[in-house]
């Protein structure tokens, strides 16, 4: 069921470890990593956008009747694209999830929204190393103040923000659907991995 959630691929970063932009290689024949997450968002967001970045080539990828939100330009990595994100949000809450996240699924969408606690400022999965993963959180629209008084302050980091108070972390039985890809040897075997036999 559709919410009115924003829901956003993050596609900023410069894909320097892949050699090229992550958000445009194919997952399968004919769908690229951020059609695939796009996909992913559509059954539970009712607005649907691209985070850009002033490094990423991703904006030719975005398919027409998709929002684009670049970075703010005061601030710099994720945490200028959330609050890109968050302000474009409207008050709205936001569902981010990295572009490079093949192994995502929507049962896993389905497990942050349903953990969401809308007086808390975020829902984020801890990943194995314990800590919680800003590529694939939801965070309210309550969080921009936040958010925008840690960027101030200096404190830049999204994972450092999602360690704090009020934020809701959930621990996955299995945290391996957040493992991301960042060269072609990790695409190659997601792929192999994903691979659907209509193919
Ligand atoms: N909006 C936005 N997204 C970013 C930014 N940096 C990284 N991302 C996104 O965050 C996710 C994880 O990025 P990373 O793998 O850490 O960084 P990357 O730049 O994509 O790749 P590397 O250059 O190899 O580190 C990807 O979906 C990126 O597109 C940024 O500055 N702005």
């Amino acid at each position: 069921m559709k919410r009115d959630i924003l829901g956003v691929v993050l596609c900023g970063g410069e894909s320097s470890r892949m050699g090229r932009d992550k958000a445009s290689l194919k997952m399968r024949p004919g769908v690229t990593q951020l059609e695939r997450q796009l996909s992913l968002l559509e059954p539970f967001c009712n607005r649907l956008a691209v985070s850009l970045g002033p490094a990423s080539r991703a904006e030719r990828e975005v398919p027409e009747g998709i929002e684009r939100i670049w970075d703010l330009p005061e601030w710099e990595g994720p945490m200028s694209g959330m609050l890109a994100a968050l302000k474009s949000g409207g008050g709205w809450p936001v569902l981010a999830i990295a572009c490079d996240m093949p192994y995502l699924e929507a049962s896993d969408l389905l497990q942050l929204i349903h953990r969401r606690d809308p007086s808390r400022l975020a829902t984020a999965f801890v990943a194995s190393d314990g800590l919680p993963d800003p590529m694939c959180a939801l965070y309210e629209g309550a969080a921009l103040e936040a958010l925008e008084e840690e960027a101030k302050s200096g404190r830049r980091s999204l994972r450092r923000f999602l360690k704090g108070p009020k934020v809701e972390r959930v621990e996955p039985a299995d945290s391996r659907f957040l493992a991301s890809v960042n060269d072609l040897q990790e695409l190659d075997r997601a792929r192999r991995a994903l691979r659907d036999p209509r193919d």
